[in-house]
């Protein structure tokens, strides 16, 4: 080896990276209802990192975050989350899960929502113990204040959320997913359902989190392209498999050929855009829990 010189300083992004990974799957497998989801499944995370979990409709996509949330036993395979079982460091993952939405009458104010990340779970408040009653809620309201400021969101947050547009809503939740100072962020598709706009807004703003928190992001997209310049890796899962590495390594035809057994394209449009072109249908009952198009367009 080198001799006693010191290694050469790394830049903090680095240092992070050494600390371990967030999530690591090996050769993971799940069934559902008698069938098999996805097996084989090889995955790693690695500390800070921005990773998106892709796939057509009914891939498992989120039965893959249930499963890193320790809600679902894996039928084959290893898996540890944050260094240990999963659910075993829940008080250390943010969880945002899919399809949220608010009754327009409903009166709750945003930040009574962001308030529920801190004292609405069966973890506690994760501020110091030493702290007095007043001081723990002065400084849970500084918390909720801060991460409020962080997603953007202050000007609106004192409104009822039922009165907020879908973007308002969904930074009040990314706020409430974060508040806990998560090292583990788990986002079921927070992308959905956003006009483009907010779509590349609220994909910058989780790209800005991830590295100014220092925190893992796992996140489920339909389409890859509002997030495609931000990621560091992806997990395409189709086909009751998995193909894992960085986006230019997995959304290649090559690649998803493989995945999906027949021939794939993957064009890329004049302002960078992928379009996978060629999947084949997800078989009719996925499309039942969506009531829409049943392709899988990771457009
Ligand atoms: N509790 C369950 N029992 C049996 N099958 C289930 C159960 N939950 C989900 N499934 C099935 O497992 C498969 C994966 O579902 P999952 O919700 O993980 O897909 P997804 O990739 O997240 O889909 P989408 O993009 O439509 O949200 C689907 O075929 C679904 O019908």
């Amino acid at each position: 080896m080198g001799g006693d010189s010191p290694p050469p300083a790394r830049p903090p992004d680095a240092a992070i990276r050494l600390r371990g990974a967030a999530v690591r799957l090996r050769g993971a497998a799940v069934r559902l209802g008698g069938r098999t989801v996805w097996s084989g499944v090889d995955l790693t995370v690695g500390a800070g990192e921005f990773v998106a979990l892709l796939g057509p409709n009914g891939a498992g996509k989120s039965t893959l975050v249930k499963v890193l949330l320790g809600l679902l036993p894996l039928t084959a395979g290893e898996i540890s989350v944050l260094g240990a079982r999963p659910g075993r460091g829940n008080h250390r993952v943010g969880y945002l899960p899919q399809r949220r939405s608010f009754d327009a009458a409903l009166r709750i104010r945003g930040v009574d929502v962001v308030r529920l990340g801190l004292d609405g779970d069966r973890w506690g408040v994760p501020l110091p113990a030493f702290l007095a009653p007043r001081a723990r809620r002065r400084a849970a309201e500084d918390r909720i204040a801060e991460v409020i400021d962080l997603v953007g969101a202050t000007a609106y947050a004192a409104r009822p959320i039922g009165a907020l547009s879908g973007g308002e809503q969904q930074r009040l939740l990314i706020a409430q997913a974060l508040v806990r100072r998560p090292d583990l962020l788990l986002l079921d598709e927070p992308l959905d359902s956003l006009d483009l706009p907010n779509q590349s807004a609220v994909a910058a703003l989780v790209a800005r989190i991830c590295r100014s928190e220092r925190v893992s992001v796992v996140m489920v997209a339909h389409d890859v392209n509002p997030i495609l310049g931000y990621l560091d890796r992806v997990a395409y899962l189709a086909h009751g498999g998995a193909a894992t590495g960085t986006p230019e390594e997995v959304i290649t035809g090559a690649t998803l050929s493989r995945l999906y057994d027949t021939p794939i394209e993957v064009l890329r449009t004049s302002d960078g855009r992928l379009v996978v072109v060629g999947q084949p249908e997800a078989p009719a009952r996925h499309t039942d829990r969506h009531g829409g198009d049943p392709r899988g367009d990771t457009r």
